[in-house]
């Protein structure tokens, strides 16, 4: 649903809703540009002004017809699961990656990726706020292939080694064991090589309205 000028419109039977995700996520990409622009710029001064007076116009273009809330979790046409307004995994947020998850005939997950400057830390290094957030999320995902979505009660993270951003690295996770609605999941980031950089241990807990909701095909 959608708010404009008082009136509640549904968009998405109103016209090609496979068209207009492309059109979303092709603004969610040229964001993240920007983002990366926006930190490594070195434009003069009169620039930056008048670039972000443009912004801002640009953003009221956005805000001229919206949503109250990102768009939710859905099963999509082709009976898969998505959630294009995820923090982490959602194509049409530039705040995600986003984290594209393959899952494994064994129902082990694993993405591969690359951090931007834009989720720099220490410098030269990807913040560890930011190396946590994707395991939470894969590690999450791990354990709902498993047949045991749930919300991250714990999440352990071990930081071995400083993580590059701009280069490919490999996140894996595989669901360990469940007993009741609490399912353990492990996972870590490490180089193409196989040289592990973060490692993660999360216990996902089911809450008691999801039991049956999230099984997977
Ligand atoms: C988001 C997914 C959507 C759908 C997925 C389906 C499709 C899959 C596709 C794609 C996967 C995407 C993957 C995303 C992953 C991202 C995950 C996040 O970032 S989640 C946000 C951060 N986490 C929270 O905000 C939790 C906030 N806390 C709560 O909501 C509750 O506290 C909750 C649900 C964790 C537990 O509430 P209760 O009422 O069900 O729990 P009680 O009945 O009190 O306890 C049950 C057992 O769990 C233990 N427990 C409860 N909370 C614990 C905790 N925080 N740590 C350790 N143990 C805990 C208790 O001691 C108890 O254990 P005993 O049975 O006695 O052995």
């Amino acid at each position: 649903m959608f708010y404009y000028g008082g009136m509640t419109i549904d968009l998405a039977s109103a016209g090609n809703a496979e068209a207009r995700q492309a059109a979303l996520a092709a603004l969610g990409q040229q964001t993240r540009e920007l983002i990366d622009a926006v930190v490594l710029t070195e434009v003069p001064e009169d620039e930056i002004t008048s670039v972000t007076a443009e912004l801002a116009a640009l953003t009221g273009r956005l805000r001229a017809l919206r949503r109250t809330s990102p768009q939710p979790f859905e099963i999509g046409p082709d009976g898969t699961p998505r959630h294009v307004g995820n923090a982490v995994a959602g194509p049409v947020n530039p705040h995600a990656l986003p984290l594209i998850i393959e899952s494994t005939p064994e129902r082990t997950v694993r993405a591969e990726l690359a951090f931007r400057p834009s989720h720099e830390g220490p410098p030269g290094w990807v913040h560890g706020g930011v190396t946590a957030m994707i395991m939470d999320h894969l590690l999450g995902h791990a354990a709902a292939v498993a047949g045991s979505a749930g919300m991250t009660g714990t999440l352990s993270v071990r930081y071995r080694r400083p993580v590059p951003y701009g280069e490919p690295l490999l996140a894996t996770a595989e669901h360990t064991r469940s007993e009741g609605r609490k399912s353990w999941v492990d996972g870590r980031i490490a180089l193409p090589d196989g040289t592990v950089l973060v490692e993660a241990t999360g216990l996902f807990i089911t809450p008691s309205d999801w039991v049956g909701r999230f099984d997977p095909a």
